[in-house]
């Protein structure tokens, strides 16, 4: 009896031992992993963010306000920058930076060195004119200016809040010509930041629907 009273105090002993030697381990562990492991139910998410000083168009625009008053014609050196939310970055499910960067380049060349015209809004008057060159009235004020430097965008204001969103879906729509990328199962979300000058600009967020 003594022996078995015995050995059952001795396995005692030693799973005691067994269970603080695990405990020191898992404590190791933790302490190089840096802290607790991550469990599986924790929220995870990864952003790329692009931000180049080539991703910019230098434009002309004359903001019109609620009460039919406008500014005079004037520039911005607009800087664009992108966000976009993925799923879990596998190798196999990649998005290199270029497409990106090639969408976003292409909407910018497409306003840069341009005036850009506000053609809904409802003091915008497009006039007959000579062969070349467009020919309107904004606020009553007359204006004639050659085509090829003017792009009359489908927005009612020309405000880094109307750019943003209009610049976004023409980004989208360039990048998404690739359909052997299933972009809208990759990108979770996605947002445009537009800076006409230091410290002053818009933002459009876009969630996508899963
Ligand atoms: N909601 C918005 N308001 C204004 C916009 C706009 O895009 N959205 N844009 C303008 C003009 O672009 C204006 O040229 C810039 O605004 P402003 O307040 O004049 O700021 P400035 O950069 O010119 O410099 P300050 O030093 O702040 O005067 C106007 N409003």
């Amino acid at each position: 009896m003594a022996v078995g009273r015995n050995r059952l105090h001795s396995n005692k002993r030693f799973a005691a031992r067994y269970n603080k030697t695990v405990c020191n381990l898992g404590g190791a562990i933790r302490r190089f992993n840096g802290g607790d492991n991550m469990t599986g139910h924790d929220q995870r998410s990864w952003k790329l963010h692009i931000r180049k000083d080539n991703l910019k168009f230098s434009a002309a625009h004359m903001t019109v306000f609620p009460d039919g008053s406008k500014e005079s014609l004037h520039g911005h050196n607009y800087e664009v920058t992108l966000e976009v939310e993925l799923t879990a970055p596998t190798l196999a499910q990649m998005l290199s930076y270029a497409a990106f960067k090639q969408a976003l380049r292409s909407v910018c060349d497409s306003w840069d060195e341009k005036v850009l015209l506000a053609g809904a809004n409802p003091w915008f008057i497009l006039l007959p004119g000579p062969e070349g060159e467009y020919n309107f009235r904004l606020c009553g004020k007359r204006y004639v200016l050659p085509m090829d430097e003017v792009a009359i965008l489908d927005v009612d204001n020309i405000t880094v809040e109307n750019l943003t969103q209009l610049f976004f879906e023409r980004f989208w729509h360039v990048l998404t010509q690739d359909q052997a990328v299933s972009w809208r199962e990759r990108i979770l979300a996605a947002r445009l930041r537009i800076d006409e000058s230091r410290g002053q600009g818009a933002t459009y967020s876009v969630r996508f629907n899963r």
